[in-house]
């Protein structure tokens, strides 16, 4: 892909964890409200292809567009304690600004940053704990109805729909990419139901390259690591996109500590050296 891929919210935890693992690969141009510092632009990224501009500045926004042929759209409030007009202003009307230029563009991609929040609803009190634990079979996979858990959840509903619309009336492809928790070097940390939706940074970005490279119309996909703990299905992801997970949180401990070094193991990213050893929280050991 020769032309420039747009980058939104490129500062962030998710834009940097794409740009470390595959900002040498394409022509980026990067917008985010704030300053990018040099350490956070990739070395060929010049003055002229990064951005300080919000979202819902329609002008600035078409600006950015100019020539672009595949957009990742990250920039919006992340938090899952957004208020309302926080998440109307960043997470609704600055994707839609954001789609409809693309659009308009004539942008050919557009890769969507939805989340595990847009489905939290699932996750009943008759399915959790046992939802987060391996061996459990319950999967979402995409094709059910958005069930938010909090209006955060309900903004990333919207821009979805907002996908949906984009690409039947003007046939922009569109990818919804429901990230679970991205987490840098290890799984998050004591925490059953992050681990069971944890996206390692090398994932991350594996994901973000094959919704550049990858040809489709319309779709929806889990965006986690292949987690031993999963109550989401990537095999959307695996047939759509080509993704290909490197990280599985069960080669951690509970603690967030790889298993293989605590069990003294050869350090390949493989399974423990001592199949025995009592590694996985939800198996009971002697005095535990
Ligand atoms: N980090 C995670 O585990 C997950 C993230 N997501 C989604 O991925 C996207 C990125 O999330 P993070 O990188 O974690 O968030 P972040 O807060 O680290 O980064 C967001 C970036 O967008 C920029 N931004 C925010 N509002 C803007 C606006 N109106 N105009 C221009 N720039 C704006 C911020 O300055 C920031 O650099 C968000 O849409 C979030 O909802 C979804 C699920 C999980
Ligand atoms: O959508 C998001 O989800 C992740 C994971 O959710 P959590 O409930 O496990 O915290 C969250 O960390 C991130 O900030 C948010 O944008």
């Amino acid at each position: 892909m020769d032309e420039p891929v747009l980058l939104t919210g490129a500062g962030g935890r998710v834009g940097q964890a794409i740009l470390r693992g595959i900002g040498d690969d394409y022509e980026w141009r990067l917008l985010d409200r704030e300053p990018l510092p040099a350490t956070k632009v990739p070395d060929r990224v010049t003055d002229a292809d990064r951005y300080v501009a919000d979202i819902t500045d329609d002008r600035a926004v078409r600006g950015a567009m100019d020539g672009v042929n595949a957009v990742i759209h990250l920039a919006g409030d992340p938090r899952k304690t957004a208020p309302w007009d926080s998440v109307l202003r960043n997470n609704i009307d600055g994707t839609q600004t954001v789609m409809r230029a693309a659009a308009d563009a004539g942008v050919e991609k557009f890769v969507f940053a939805s989340s595990n929040h847009a489905v939290g609803g699932y996750e009943t009190e008759e399915r959790t704990p046992d939802l987060y634990r391996p061996g459990d079979e319950y999967r979402l996979d995409g094709t059910e109805l958005p069930r938010p858990g909090n209006l955060y959840g309900v903004s990333k509903a919207a821009g979805e729909s907002l996908g949906r619309f984009f690409h039947d009336e003007h046939g922009m492809s569109v990818v919804c990419v429901r990230i679970g928790n991205l987490t840098k070097d290890h799984p998050p940390r004591e925490y059953e139901r992050g681990q069971a939706m944890w996206l390692s940074h090398r994932d991350c970005a594996h994901l973000f390259d094959r919704c550049l490279q990858a040809n489709y119309g319309y779709e929806i996909v889990y965006g986690i690591s292949n987690n031993d703990r999963r109550y989401y299905s990537i095999e959307r992801a695996r047939e759509a996109l080509g993704y290909d997970p490197a990280d599985n949180s069960g080669d951690y401990t509970f603690e967030g500590e790889p298993k293989e070094e605590q069990n003294g193991g050869d350090g390949d990213g493989g399974p423990p050296a001592d199949p025995n050893f009592p590694t996985d929280p939800d198996t009971p050991t002697d005095g535990a």
